[in-house]
């Protein structure tokens, strides 16, 4: 199931903050969308789960408009996981993981042993287990982080959109994290992640949405989109190359300071 985005433009509030921006991504890859703040990147993947009104253009799973879709459907499709990890309610971990299962029971069902192991498996992949029983409003930031992770991973869409899943998570669990996403991908569905970090872009992504200013600038394989040039007109950094294990990235060294 391929996801269209075509045309898109998005308002919020008085102020147009995306324009035209299309890109047409593919399942059983990582695509990371990458921008300056204030570029329009949780916007952009807000919009791709129907979270957002748009005031143009479309987008699609395959045919299927996300906004024209039954919610239950959209949502065992689309696994979105927001950028603030805030809790509210003051459950155990495992119940919170277990939330991401409602789209695929019926009415009134409880959760069956497969969804019960589903779960156990999110919890496992992403080290959260042992957080099981604790309840979420006790967790650290990081550990919070993965027990939302883990809840997204529990629904198995067909499009994981995580809206800068690293953020609060130390350098072990990102590795981690973007290997699991690999992996996630390599089982068919298809993956978005927004990103800061530009070298971990390189090495976890397939393809790369670069924004600025609610525009796309480039879109395709990263390493077509990040260069030099384009990392120096987006973001005003200047790059150092590094060879890591047959795989060459860029890395940002300093500001380009302009007269
Ligand atoms: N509710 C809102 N009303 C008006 N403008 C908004 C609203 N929410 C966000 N914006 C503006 O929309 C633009 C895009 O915001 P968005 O959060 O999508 O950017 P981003 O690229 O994800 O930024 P960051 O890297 O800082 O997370 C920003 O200029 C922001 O100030």
């Amino acid at each position: 199931m391929d996801l269209i985005i075509d045309g898109l433009a998005v308002k919020l509030g008085k102020r147009t903050v995306l324009h035209d921006v299309s890109a047409h991504l593919k399942p059983g890859r990582v695509t990371a969308i990458l921008g300056p703040n204030g570029a329009g990147k949780s916007t952009l993947v807000k919009a791709a789960a129907a979270l957002v009104d748009r005031s143009g253009g479309s987008v699609r799973l395959d045919t299927q408009d996300v906004r024209a879709m039954d919610p239950r459907a959209r949502a065992r499709a689309i696994g979105y996981l927001p950028q603030d990890a805030t809790v509210h309610w003051n459950i155990v971990a495992r119940d919170v993981v277990a939330l991401g299962r409602m789209p695929h029971l019926g009415a009134h069902a409880a959760p069956s042993a497969e969804d019960r192991a589903i779960v156990d498996r999110a919890m496992h992949d992403t080290e959260t287990i042992h957080l099981a029983d604790r309840p979420v409003g006790e967790l650290s930031g990081g550990e919070r982080a993965r027990v939302l992770l883990a809840r997204v991973f529990a629904g198995e869409p067909r499009w994981l959109l995580a809206d800068e899943p690293l953020a609060s998570l130390d350098p072990s669990h990102q590795i981690d994290l973007l290997a699991r996403l690999r992996t996630y991908a390599g089982g068919g569905a298809g993956v978005v992640i927004v990103l800061h970090d530009l070298v971990q872009a390189q090495r976890a992504a397939d393809d790369a949405l670069l924004i600025a200013d609610g525009r796309v600038v480039a879109f395709g394989p990263v390493a077509d989109v990040l260069t030099p040039d384009t990392l120096a007109q987006v973001f005003g950094v200047r790059v150092a190359l590094l060879e890591d294990g047959g795989c060459r990235l860029l890395v940002p060294v300093g500001r380009i300071e302009t007269a």
